[in-house]
Formats: structure tokens, C-alpha cells, sequence
């Protein structure tokens, strides 16, 4: 704890606990072209061995690697590929080309500029000769039938689905899309179809979020924008049904107009309140009645912020999702932090010739660094430093997904 504010780890602990409580057993079968981004309820298994049977790395000439001892050896088939070679006459070789089937008794392929074509027709295999095996993609290299090849739980992307597609897997057991009831609070909050009358704002989180939760699988119910009234928020929640979670984001810091709080805390379950991380702070998590709640902070930035690093796996987390670690490195700062803070920074930065720069302008209620940004770069608390010291920085390639 920092002076009574949470740290992230300790925020993401408890998430995942909650996610880890609520995990979404039900699942469906979906055809693979529509699969992209879903969590697999199910391993895949190879039903083939993958490849099938061994075949040709290169083109060139299969041959047997003993025969090459009375080389130059004579061409006694050719082979394309989606041929289904027979059986190699001894002491020849086969013409053959990438993909294609090794014809049985062959056991090494050399490719054809390593070999010269004499005018007898028979054909002489240049000096380092292959070693035995070379060119030759075995069978079941990659795959044998029957082996677990995806794990249940497993995020579905081009490269997954483009794997169960070479294994012939047509269809996918997935986990069913997750519920996602999407909130914006703020009396000042205006939808983009309104004219802006004086005070107000567009509201920007929401199309943020849509099109994140769309990338995560989630089927969001949007239901739009409430005042900053108890009453309104209170019948907005009760309406909501079949939803696995409730997000919204506004209303949870201490001002006299944010609720979200005092309503968990009256009517559900507030399970934590305030983060040691900037920008975030309010971040609130919590039930009503039996639904759970993530209450992001209104400002975009802290919206952005805190759904990459918390939302994010928690709902990846009810999927099955286990691998969640954002993959971070460490590069050198460009700047001097002379004073500490007491919450741990997330930074709107890039990597430039091998180090972190930053954003010009860092304040919560920007949105635009994000998109100038390649990533965020996480500043320690309590700890000043002098440009040159590691810092690590986490790309949004990684959390944009
Ligand atoms: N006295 C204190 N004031 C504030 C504190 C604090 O600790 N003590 N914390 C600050 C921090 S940090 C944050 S973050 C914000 C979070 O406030 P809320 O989550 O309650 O959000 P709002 O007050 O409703 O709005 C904050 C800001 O964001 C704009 N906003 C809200 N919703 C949207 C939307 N859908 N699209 C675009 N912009 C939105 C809103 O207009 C405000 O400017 O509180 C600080 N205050
Ligand atoms: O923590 Mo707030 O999210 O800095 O602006």
C-alpha cells in the first residue's frame, strides 16, 4: 500500500481472483474463419500427422544418401507436388520440387544449383556433398496425430488459426463472447450526433473501449451516457441483465458528483478503490447484484491506462486466457526524474535510437499522446533518477490486441 492507495500488482491480484471466480465455462463451435481473436475451450489436437508424409524442402533431386558413393546417379522420375511418387529405383535419383512427396527409399534431397544435368541425362552432385536427411521435411515434423498442439485457452490469432487450418480443424470449440455493459457517466458527456452545448464534451472513452472490447471478443451492450445523478445510475445498473461485467467509466473519484462508489458500497460490493499509479488513481472495482464492475477514471488517458493494464487481463482472465504478462524490455531513459513520485507513472512514449522519449504532453485528459505514442514506459515511485537508467516499456502492440 501507498498511503492507503493500492499497488497495481496488488489491483491485479485481486482481479484476477475475481476473473479466476467467474471464469466463462460455456462455449460454442464457430467455423475457423470466424474464430480470429476467441479463446479456445478446447485443445487442439492434430488429427494428421503434419506433414503428412515427408517431402521436399527444396527443388532439386531425392535420391538415397548411400548411392551418392557411385554418383553421377540417373533421373528416374520427376515429382511435382500432389504426386504421389512410387518407390525409388536404386542408384537413381528423382527430379522433385518443393512440396513434393520424397519417393520411398529416398532419404536426402540436394537442390538443383549444388547439381549439373550431364549430357548422358544422369546427374552429378557438386562438393560438400548433402549430409543424409538434407532438404528432407520428415513426416510429422511438426505435428504428430493425436498431439496437443494448441492448449485450451489459447487467444486465436492469424498464426493459430492459420496452424488448425493446416491440421484441417474446419470448426473450433471456443469460449462463448463475454457480455460487456458499457457505461459513460458525466453530465458533461455528449454523443457525437449532438451539437456541443457550453460545458460539454464528446464522449470519446466510449468509441475507446467499443472498438478494444470488439478486438477482445467481448459483445458490448452500450448503454450510453448517464447524468451524474444516483437515481439515473441506480436504474441504469438494475436494468442491466445477462451482462458479465458492467464497465463504465467516470464518476469515482471524491468529487460531489461521483457516485459509482457510493453506490457499490450501498447496493453491491466495493472490492477496491484508488491505485498507486498514475494516471488511474480512482480506479474502482466491485459487484451489483452479482454483476462485476470495473469503474474506470473518466479522464481518456486514465480510461486507456487502466483498461490496458487492468481491464484487459481481467476479462482475457474469464475467457481462460493464462499468459497475460504484457512482453516489456528495458530501455534507457531520455530524461532525469529529480523528484520522486509516490505513484507509479505510465508514460505516453517512444523508443528512440535506443532510448525512451517521452510525449510533451503527459496529462490525463490528453488523448493524443496515444497516438503519437509506440507504448507506455513505467516510471518507479519513490525513486528519482538521472536520464540513462532503464525503465521498461510495454508496446501498445501488446495491449491494443
Ligand atoms: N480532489 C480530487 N480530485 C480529483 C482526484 C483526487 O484524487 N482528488 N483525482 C483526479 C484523478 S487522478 C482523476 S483520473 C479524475 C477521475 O475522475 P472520475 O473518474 O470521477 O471522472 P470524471 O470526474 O467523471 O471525469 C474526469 C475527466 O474525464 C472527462 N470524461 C469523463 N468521461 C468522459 C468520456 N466518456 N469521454 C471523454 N471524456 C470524459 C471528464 O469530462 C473530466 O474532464 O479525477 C481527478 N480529480
Ligand atoms: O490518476 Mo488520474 O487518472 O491521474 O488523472
Amino acid at each position: 500500500m501507498s498511503g492507503g492507495l493500492l499497488s497495481i500488482e496488488q489491483a491485479q491480484a485481486r482481479l484476477m481472483a475475481q476473473a479466476d471466480a467467474s471464469r466463462i465455462e460455456d462455449s460454442e463451435s464457430v467455423a475457423l474463419a470466424e474464430a480470429d481473436g476467441r479463446v479456445l475451450a478446447e485443445a487442439v489436437c492434430a488429427a494428421v500427422d503434419l506433414p503428412p508424409w515427408p517431402n521436399s524442402a527444396m527443388d532439386g533431386f531425392a535420391f538415397r544418401h548411400a548411392d551418392l558413393s557411385r554418383q553421377p546417379l540417373p533421373v528416374s522420375q520427376k515429382i511435382f507436388a500432389g504426386m504421389h511418387p512410387g518407390p525409388l529405383q536404386p542408384g537413381s535419383c528423382a527430379r522433385i520440387f518443393t512440396g513434393a512427396p520424397l519417393p520411398p527409399g529416398a532419404d536426402t534431397v540436394e537442390m538443383q544449383e549444388n547439381a549439373e544435368l550431364l549430357e548422358d541425362g544422369r546427374v552429378r552432385f557438386a562438393e560438400p556433398l548433402p549430409v543424409i536427411g538434407r532438404h528432407v521435411r520428415p513426416q510429422a515434423g511438426e505435428a504428430r496425430r493425436g498431439e496437443e498442439v494448441l492448449a485450451r485457452g489459447t487467444r486465436l490469432g492469424p498464426t493459430e488459426l492459420g496452424l488448425a487450418a493446416s491440421l484441417g480443424a474446419g470448426r473450433l470449440r471456443v469460449v462463448r463472447r463475454l457480455r460487456v455493459a458499457l457505461l459513460s457517466t458525466g453530465d458533461e458527456i455528449v454523443e457525437l450526433d449532438q451539437p456541443l452545448g457550453p460545458g460539454q464534451i464528446y464522449n470519446s472513452n466510449r468509441y475507446l473501449l467499443h472498438a478494444w472490447l470488439r478486438r477482445l471478443g467481448c459483445d458490448v451492450v452500450d448503454l450510453g451516457i448517464l447524468p451524474d445523478d444516483p437515481a439515473q445510475i441506480r436504474t441504469r445498473l438494475d436494468g442491466v441483465a445477462g451482462a458479465d461485467l458492467i464497465l463504465s467509466t467516470g464518476g469515482v473519484s471524491v468529487g460531489e458528483a461521483d457516485f459509482l462508489g457510493q453506490i457499490l458500497r450501498e447496493q453491491g460490493e466495493l472490492i477496491f478503490w484508488k491505485l498507486a499509479i498514475k494516471p488511474g488513481k480512482p480506479l474502482t472495482c466491485g459487484q451489483y447484484r452479482g454483476i462485476a464492475v470495473i469503474g474506470l477514471p473518466g479522464n481518456p488517458a486514465s480510461t486507456l491506462v487502466t483498461f490496458a493494464l487492468l481491464a484487459r487481463p481481467y476479462l482475457l482472465r474469464r475467457l481462460g486466457v493464462e499468459r497475460l504478462e504484457p512482453l516489456g524490455f528495458e530501455v534507457p531513459a531520455s530524461f532525469d526524474r529529480l523528484t520522486a513520485s509516490s505513484r507509479r507513472e505510465y508514460l505516453q512514449a517512444r523508443v528512440n535510437e535506443g532510448r525512451v522519449v517521452l510525449h510533451s504532453n503527459q496529462s490525463s485528459g490528453v488523448l493524443r499522446g496515444a497516438t503519437w505514442a509506440d507504448g507506455l514506459v513505467e516510471v518507479p515511485e519513490h525513486r528519482s533518477f538521472r536520464a540513462g537508467e532503464p525503465l521498461r516499456f510495454i508496446p501498445y502492440a501488446q495491449l491494443l490486441a
